[in-house]
């Protein structure tokens, strides 16, 4: 994570970006929690604990830093209903030295109220009403990413002795360069609120710098067809007006980032971040074999990396 950093430019860094950190951060929620820790109920209360504690942000120590330095960070990319979760906790249970973060779902599905108002499901407003709530969409979920990404690493990973990462369902590129772009391009998010995003996103980038970069991507690729069926299978309730053909438009986009680097990226490093594409279209859920082949090809990716 911050490889080229020395520990003082590091220190450095992290002052001079205190006062962002804590207000993305806020008192030192985990958020959202991990795999292992919906996964494993020994760890449980210690996750309950990290969540509710009122004390500062988890920065690391300096001699957490060195080791800091050697986790790497991957994101999961794919279409709706591909299969990322699922992946995901497969991955969770395989790796000791991996950190797998879900994707902030469940807080779309209920924003926060204030003491005159109540908690709304903004996923379900932005699907009933896709150009109303777009915009309002794509700054929460870049905003929770954000937060998500800028989780320092847990004990467990700082002292691993193997290659220990973590890996985000999702990440703040694909917020813009395959959903906030796509809603551009349909029309449901106007010029005015595409430059406003993307000069927040922009902004938010540069001030937070290494501290949000990744060194990896897996990319899970499926036909649209099967992202289709398997949303049919998931029965999400906001998801019931999705349609074949906005599966298409998003695959479309997956492709031109993540395979014929044809979209417009805002940073050359993001153009040169490694990509491990995986079929995702065969059925991996009930098959050890598959799993164990995906596993070794992570591996292999992760320390190459
Ligand atoms: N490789 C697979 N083969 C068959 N079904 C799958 C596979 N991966 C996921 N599924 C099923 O597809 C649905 C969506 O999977 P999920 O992991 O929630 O997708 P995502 O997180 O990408 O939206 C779930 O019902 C899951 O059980
Ligand atoms: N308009 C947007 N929708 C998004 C974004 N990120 C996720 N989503 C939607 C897609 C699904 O209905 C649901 C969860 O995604 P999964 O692929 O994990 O099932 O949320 C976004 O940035 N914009």
């Amino acid at each position: 994570m911050f490889t080229a950093l020395s520990t003082q430019r590091y220190l450095k860094h992290m002052r001079s970006h205190r006062y962002l950190y804590y207000i993305l951060l806020g008192n030192c929620r985990r958020w959202p929690l991990t795999y292992s820790q919906f996964d494993n109920a020994t760890m449980a209360t210690s996750a309950t604990k990290r969540c509710l504690s009122t004390s500062p942000i988890r920065e690391p120590s300096v001699g957490q830093m060195d080791v800091g330095s050697r986790i790497k960070r991957v994101s999961i990319e794919g279409n709706i209903a591909v299969g990322k979760s699922t992946f995901a906790r497969l991955l969770q249970k395989a790796g000791q030295d991996w950190e797998v973060i879900p994707e902030p779902v469940s807080k779309w599905q209920n924003v926060e109220g204030t003491s005159q108002t109540s908690a709304s499901n903004l996923l379900d407003m932005m699907y009933a009403d896709t150009p109303r709530w777009s915009y309002t969409f794509q700054t929460f979920s870049l905003l929770s990413r954000l937060r998500t990404q800028l989780q320092p690493p847990p004990a467990q990973l700082l002292h691993s002795s193997d290659t220990p990462v973590q890996v985000y369902e999702r990440s703040v590129y694909s917020d813009r360069y395959i959903f906030a772009l796509t809603m551009f391009q349909l029309g449901c998010i106007n010029a005015t609120e595409w430059a406003v995003y993307q000069d927040w996103h922009s902004f938010l980038l540069e001030q937070f710098g290494r501290l949000v970069q990744l060194e990896g991507i897996i990319y899970l690729r499926a036909p649209p067809e099967t992202c289709m069926t398997r949303l049919g299978m998931r029965g999400r309730e906001e998801e019931k007006g999705v349609k074949l053909d906005y599966l298409q438009k998003l695959h479309s986009q997956h492709e031109s980032w993540l395979i014929d680097k044809t979209t417009v990226l805002h940073s050359e490093k993001l153009k040169q971040l490694p990509v491990l594409v995986l079929d995702a279209g065969v059925g991996f859920e009930k098959d050890p074999k598959v799993q164990e082949m995906l596993i070794t090809q992570v591996k292999g990716f992760f320390k190459s990396i």
